[in-house]
């Protein structure tokens, strides 16, 4: 018997299963193709794991389409403090999402397509699938020139790269996820992926910069829907499942059963910042006393996000030996993150010294570490 194609029929009869139950093949068509309903990172990140964890993907691949609000999004191995500006990025209401897989750091808005191709493991193929991408843009213009490069990015005009790619390979499924740039604020990306950070060392994965494009200043008809459209239909044709897209809603339990927690751990700062690898920040800066101008020498050490070790320098005539070292031992076991230096603040004002010249010291160097934060 046939059952009545609904989403919530295939994701039910998919999860878990090792075989596709009797008559379900035809029903799913060896295939889906699903858009989010949703902007946000958090979320939509979710959805990639929670398909990747619980769908058996023997024989029906599936493609995710989604967008995000403004973000940037680090590779696993990433160290935020290295790759953007995290302090415009609050300023200015950017949200920073670490994603599963690993690779460099870019930048979603709702100019830029994500595109998840969800496959088991043995069908993985990240060039079939950029492929596929080069073929959809060809087909609304076939003027473009595009190519798939080694490191599996999509480059315009041979120089400028419009995609990027990342994929995270499990036991039995993987998936290739990559960006597409098709009306992106490239002024704003360029400004949000430049670190301003200084004297940063560490073994975490770099970024690796390039020159972007958006696909519209090569064609004003090829506008983010128009390519999710192009893309859906040829990865239709090409696995010959039904074309239709399937909006989907990362919120919802009854389709994805337990996904809210997963969006809740990836907004965590255990997850966003804790990931971090291991580093080292060794970093000066200068203050003023009275007419002449000291250097103050600064070395942090951070495991899992948490300052371990911190030195401040100072001339002792400047700032006594025992105050500097209450100093830096009130940093030991923060958070380093700027979002989490209010409860620093606290400590930090609760064990700052009577006296009010020292009191005055205190209070700069802190706001400088802070700034390096
Ligand atoms: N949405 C985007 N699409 C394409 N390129 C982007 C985007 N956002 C930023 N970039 C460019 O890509 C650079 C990062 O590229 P990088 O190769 O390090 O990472 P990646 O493309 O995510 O993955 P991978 O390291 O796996 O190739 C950024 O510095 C920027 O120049």
């Amino acid at each position: 018997m046939l059952i009545p194609f609904s989403l919530k029929n295939c994701f039910q009869l998919l999860c878990n299963r090792k075989v596709p139950a009797a008559g379900f093949k035809d029903t799913v068509k060896n295939g889906l193709i699903l858009q989010s309903i949703s902007n946000d990172v958090y979320q939509n990140l979710a959805v990639e794991d929670w398909i990747h964890d619980h769908m058996n993907l023997e024989g029906n691949p599936i493609l995710f389409l989604w967008r995000n609000s403004p973000s940037v999004v680090i590779g696993r191995h990433q160290n935020p403090w290295q790759e953007c500006n995290l302090n415009l990025m609050r300023k200015e209401g950017v949200k920073l999402a670490r994603r599963r897989s690993g690779g460099g750091t870019v930048y979603h808005d709702m100019g830029n397509i994500n595109l998840t191709f969800f496959t088991t493991k043995s069908k993985y193929d990240r060039m079939e699938n950029l492929k596929l991408i080069v073929q959809a843009l060809n087909t609304v213009q076939p003027q473009l020139d595009v190519q798939a490069t080694k490191r599996f990015d999509l480059l315009l005009d041979g120089q400028f790269k419009i995609s990027g790619t990342a994929s995270k390979i499990g036991r039995t499924t993987a998936y290739h996820h990559c960006t597409l740039l098709c009306n992106t604020d490239g002024a704003f990306l360029s400004s949000l992926l430049n670190s301003p950070y200084q004297g940063i060392k560490s073994n975490a994965t770099t970024s690796i910069p390039s020159l972007v494009k958006n696909l519209l200043e090569k064609d004003s008809t090829l506008t983010c829907e128009v390519l999710m459209s192009a893309v859906a239909a040829e990865y239709a044709a090409y696995h010959r499942i039904d074309g239709h897209i399937h909006l989907v809603d990362p919120e919802d339990e009854t389709l994805f059963p337990g996904i809210n927690s997963k969006a809740k751990d990836l907004q965590t700062w255990e997850w966003v910042y804790g990931k971090t690898p291991k580093f080292t920040v060794n970093t000066s800066f200068n203050v003023l006393d009275g007419q002449s101008c000291l250097e103050i020498k600064v070395h942090i050490d951070i495991k899992n996000g948490r300052i371990q070790i911190c030195n401040i320098e100072v001339p002792e005539h400047w700032l006594p030996l025992e105050v500097c070292e209450k100093l830096n031992s009130c940093f030991i076991d923060s958070k380093f993150c700027p979002v989490e230096t209010t409860m620093l603040t606290s400590i930090l004002l609760r064990t700052c010294p009577q006296d009010h010249e020292l009191y005055k010291k205190w209070y700069i160097l802190c706001e400088k570490i802070k700034g390096i934060m």
